[in-house]
């Protein structure tokens, strides 16, 4: 089932159009990562499925239901950390979450249980005294009060330390793997939406570039074969029959589609008693093929 799904989603601000016709499809069970450069339309995206903007009907639909027609019900299956969390600093983080439980009439005893899932177990600090990993952590304790099935995670990393980045990305694998919990999580650190997203989506000026699972992403990088050898020139000339070259002074970059392409050039060079020197493989990382999608040129 998809948890989240756009159509043809727009929006203007006034005569401005920010988001151009995006479907998003967000699969229950997914570790969604939304990503685009500032000002490609991530927030607006996100306001558009709190039903904080206002869309087309039938443009957003969560849990197969219309934000336009059914916002209160979709909300309450919904936890969001937008940016930094609404806390109140001269509390303590149990007494900040004992007022959200009055608010949404939550049994008290989830408190102590999302503080020790959240790792936040000091918990008679005043908020003002927390770092901001434990700011973090305890937004999304108040986020998941209600145990709802999808989280929206707003730059949830943004600020963190490298412990604090480690910290949220445990929680959130923890959340996803061990609580069946569906997060979309924006973010422009991709190194981290590599390494935590089983799905992703890239934001390019309100459209989208790129959909799906990371692994899929990871197959349409360019690989390049760094290629140096006795006779550069002659071996270019004997490996563009099969691939695309380019001959800088001392190096050949062949442009391969796999593994057993080093084997195939290597054979080619080797029949026609080349010695080669060097043959490595070099590919684009998932911030070489973003800046790519995402540039203009
Ligand atoms: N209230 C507003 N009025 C007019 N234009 C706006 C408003 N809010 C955002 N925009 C414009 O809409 C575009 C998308 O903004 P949005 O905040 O959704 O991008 P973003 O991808 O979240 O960027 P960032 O990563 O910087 O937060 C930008 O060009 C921005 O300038």
């Amino acid at each position: 089932m998809n948890v989240i799904e756009t159509k043809s989603l727009v929006y203007d601000f006034g005569s401005k159009p920010v988001l151009n016709g995006i479907d998003l499809t967000v699969q229950k069970g997914s570790i969604f990562g939304f990503l685009g450069p500032n000002g490609s339309g991530k927030t607006t995206t996100i306001r558009a499925l709190l039903g904080l903007a206002r869309v087309p009907e039938k443009s957003v639909m969560l849990f197969g239901k219309d934000i336009r027609t059914h916002r209160i019900e979709i909300l309450k299956n919904i936890g969001s950390l937008i940016e930094y969390p609404a806390l109140y600093n001269h509390l303590s983080g149990y007494d900040n979450l004992h007022i959200l439980c009055n608010l949404t009439s939550t049994p008290k005893k989830r408190i102590k249980e999302l503080l020790d899932l959240v790792l936040l177990t000091d918990c008679s600090k005043k908020v003002s005294k927390y770092s901001l990993g434990m700011k973090q952590r305890l937004g999304i304790a108040a986020a998941l009060l209600t145990d709802p099935e999808l989280l929206i995670l707003d730059e949830p990393t943004n600020g963190l330390d490298p412990a604090g980045i480690r910290d949220m990305r445990h929680l959130i694998k923890t959340l996803n793997q061990d609580f069946g919990k569906t997060i979309f999580i924006s973010s422009h650190l991709l190194y981290e939406v590599e390494m935590m997203c089983s799905h992703l989506a890239i934001l390019k000026e309100g459209k989208l570039v790129f959909q799906g699972r990371a692994c899929e992403l990871k197959n349409k990088y360019t690989k390049l074969l760094l290629v140096d050898t006795s006779d550069n020139k002659k071996s270019a000339e004997l490996i563009e029959q099969q691939y695309p070259v380019k001959l800088t002074e001392n190096l050949i970059e062949a442009v391969v589609k796999e593994e057993k392409d080093t084997a195939v050039i290597s054979r080619i060079l080797f029949r026609n008693d080349i010695d080669i020197y060097r043959l490595e493989p070099k590919s684009q990382n998932l911030e070489e093929l973003f800046f790519n999608l995402t540039t203009n040129d």
